[in-house]
């Protein structure tokens, strides 16, 4: 483990019209690290993600990667230097090949989406990493499928692939078990637990079942403070988490 966390913030505050989302937010994630972030409905986990992520800044306070500051960073940059991020809602382009899905990603990383006649000419060994980054989720065997024909587990796992062939050292994912059945979650699951290696995780994600397989370590959000931090089975244990966040009967 390298001594600087992957992940830290400071202070973290944000307010909206109505009122404050996050108060005073700290966290910090260790090299390695895979971290649970859980919370009710509202309680700002997106908002502390998107700030993460560079597609909101902050009202006061820092986020530092790598124990670089990078609090003014765009998304774009903070892409580059390693964080990947998956969105609740896929991103991907559903009447493109799963093949030309991946290429575009990886061309895109490599800052040659803009020329691509340039492109063109390295593709290549570009398509070795397409099959290796389709095989790595398991989609090896459908490459040439239009994405919007794939049910929805194989497109949240394209969509993972999608992170994972950025080679990013923070993978940052918002809810990926919404909406699959729970063969599909549990194979996510699998998938996640030996794809990720030693990338830094910091995992958003309603399927407690989910949350306890995945994380190292659990922070619970609540009315944007951070209620409690710990292991899975400190936070089960916890009972100011089971009132707020799993209700008032399971405490
Ligand atoms: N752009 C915005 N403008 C105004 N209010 C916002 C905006 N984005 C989020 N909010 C509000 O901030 C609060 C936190 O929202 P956020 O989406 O971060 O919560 P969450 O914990 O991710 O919730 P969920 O689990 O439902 O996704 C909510 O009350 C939401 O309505």
């Amino acid at each position: 483990m390298s001594e600087l966390p992957t992940l830290h913030l400071s202070r973290i505050a944000k307010s909206f019209g109505s009122g404050p989302v996050l108060q005073d937010v700290n966290l910090s994630l260790q090299s390695g690290e895979r971290r649970g972030l859980i919370g009710p409905n509202g309680a700002g986990k997106t908002t502390l993600i998107n700030i993460i992520t560079g597609g909101l800044a902050p009202d006061s306070g820092d986020v530092f990667f790598q124990g670089q500051r990078i609090t003014g960073l765009s998304p774009y940059r903070r892409n580059r230097i390693g964080i990947g991020r998956s969105f609740q809602i896929l991103s991907l382009f559903g009447e493109m090949t799963v093949r030309e899905n991946l290429r575009n990603a990886l061309l895109r990383h490599r800052g040659l989406h803009v020329l691509p006649w340039r492109a063109a000419a390295r593709l290549a060994p570009i398509e070795d990493e397409v099959a290796q980054a389709a095989e790595l989720v398991g989609l090896g065997d459908v490459l040439k499928a239009r994405v919007d024909t794939l049910p929805y587990g194989m497109q949240r796992r394209l969509d993972i692939a999608l992170v994972l062939a950025q080679e990013p050292a923070l993978v940052v994912l918002d809810e990926p078990a919404a909406g699959l059945s729970g063969a599909e979650t549990r194979d996510l699951i699998d998938l996640l637990q030996t794809r990720l290696g030693d990338r830094t995780l910091l995992l958003v994600e309603h399927d407690m079942d989910v949350v306890y397989s995945l994380s190292d370590r659990i922070t619970v959000l609540d009315y944007g403070r951070v209620l409690a931090e710990g292991s899975p089975a400190e936070i089960s244990a916890n009972s100011d988490v089971r009132r707020v966040y799993l209700g008032e009967d399971a405490a």
